[in-house]
């Protein structure tokens, strides 16, 4: 099976996020986590899943040329640069940066970026970020613990990123289809731009820019505006008919859910699993020592375990609890206190029986599924927007990796509905 799309993702969450839409689309898709030694599974999109959000810039850009040089020798035809629907980042990078480095080993002069996600709210209107009905600045994404979003603008925020030049590929074109994006971004091109932020409110605008962006080397942004491209493949007669992508083998064990993430959403899901399931919420101002917050965790599991309903282990805090933790260890030692934590808890659980586990944050997903020594995931029924059931190997454990802000208020309930 030739490889179509190859994919790199800034974290794991985000990666399975894209996975699952492409999978939607009729592709066959397997997510792998970090670069492999060996040959890429057979599949017509492979997405290699990073965890450089927030790494160093030179760490980031290496990790994700790796990736590329992967892809490409195994023949992928177009590259994707998946990064977070809310844009997370630094005025360090690594959107900006990554994206630079991967054009440059494409030899290509320009890329979109649009992380626009309306299905889970995310719009962008004339370069601005909406969460919902909020400014991106305004959405809770300002508090976030590791990449705080104050600036709404896109085109702004993407400025202090590279010095490429950034351009906007507005509404008005945007809403007029592929032929009209197609002449803004040659426009852009021609002025020697690097990059276009691109408008998009609905669906049908992200299929609009998938079918503009076909000849592109590289296709930058969020899970969305993947939409449009098994279309592409579909056309160009290199897709075939797929209608079994998402089968998993039949899920079995005990049930649990392990959360390191402090958006709004994780913490609605928390507070309405604490009404129905034992939850346990962990203090990690309290207890700053990942091996006891695990030992209490353990121990608080004991004779919980059921299959048909789920324990709930967080350690997720309110904005207030995680600056004081960042003000007493500094914002990485506290976040990465946290992941150890939550890490040796999922790795605990799987040892007791768990044999479904959904994990929420996407840096903690990061962390869990890098200890549970997981190499790949198969990608099966999607439980919320963006949110998949996957399928681990070499563990053949059901994982669900939840997005921070993605999933309905009664997700940690539903998943286990599933299978
Ligand atoms: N109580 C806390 N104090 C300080 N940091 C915390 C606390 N709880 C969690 N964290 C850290 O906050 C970060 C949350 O990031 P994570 O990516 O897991 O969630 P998210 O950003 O909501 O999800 P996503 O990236 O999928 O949108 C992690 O590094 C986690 O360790
Ligand atoms: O795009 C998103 O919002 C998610 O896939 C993600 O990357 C969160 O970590």
């Amino acid at each position: 099976m030739p490889l179509l799309l190859g994919c790199i993702a800034d974290d794991f969450t985000g990666a399975t996020d894209l996975a699952n839409t492409l999978v939607k689309g009729g592709m066959s898709a397997v997510q792998v986590i970090g670069v492999p030694d060996g040959p890429l599974p057979e599949a017509d999109a492979v997405i290699i899943a990073l965890k450089i959000r927030t790494s160093p810039v030179a760490d980031a850009v290496g990790q994700s040329l790796a990736a590329c040089d992967a892809l490409t020798k195994a023949g992928a035809k177009q590259l994707f640069w998946k990064y977070c629907s809310t844009f997370d980042s630094t005025d360090e990078g690594n959107i900006g940066p990554v994206g630079d480095a991967l054009l440059k080993r494409l030899g290509a002069g320009f890329a979109i970026a649009c992380p626009a996600f309306p299905t889970n709210g995310r719009t962008i209107y004339l370069g601005h970020l909406f969460v919902g009905g909020a400014l991106l600045s305004e959405s809770g994404m300002e508090n976030h613990p590791l990449t705080p979003m104050t600036d709404p603008n896109l085109v702004r925020v993407l400025s202090r990123q590279t010095e490429g030049g950034v351009g906007l590929v507005g509404f008005n074109a945007v809403d007029q289809g592929a032929v009209a994006i197609r002449r803004e971004m040659t426009k852009l091109m021609d002025r020697g731009t690097r990059w276009a932020i691109v408008d998009a409110v609905t669906d049908a605008h992200l299929m609009a820019i998938g079918e503009a962006v076909e000849r592109q080397a590289l296709v930058t942004g969020g899970s969305g505006v993947a939409m449009g491209l098994p279309e592409n493949f579909r056309r160009a007669g290199l897709l075939p008919d797929r209608s079994d992508a998402d089968a998993l083998p039949p899920m079995q064990g005990a049930a649990a859910v392990v959360a390191g993430s402090c958006s709004r959403a994780t913490l609605g899901q928390i507070g309405l699993a604490r009404e129905h399931v034992p939850v346990l919420e962990l203090d990690a101002l309290a207890t700053p020592d990942a091996a006891a917050m695990a030992a209490q965790a353990l121990s608080w599991v004991d004779g919980k375990l059921e299959a048909g309903r789920p324990v709930v282990i967080a350690a997720s805090a309110t904005p207030d609890k995680v600056a004081a933790l960042q003000a007493k260890l500094g914002r990485d030692a506290a976040g990465a206190l946290v992941e150890d934590a939550v890490a040796t808890i999922a790795a605990g659980l799987v040892d007791r029986g768990v044999g479904r586990l959904v994990v929420a944050g996407g840096e903690t997903s990061g962390a869990v599924v890098t200890r549970l020594g997981v190499t790949s995931l198969r990608i099966g029924p999607e439980i919320d927007p963006g949110v998949p059931w996957t399928y681990a190997n070499p563990t053949g454990l059901h994982l669900a990796l939840k997005s921070g802000n993605f999933g309905a208020r009664d997700f940690f309930l539903k998943a286990f509905d599933h299978g």
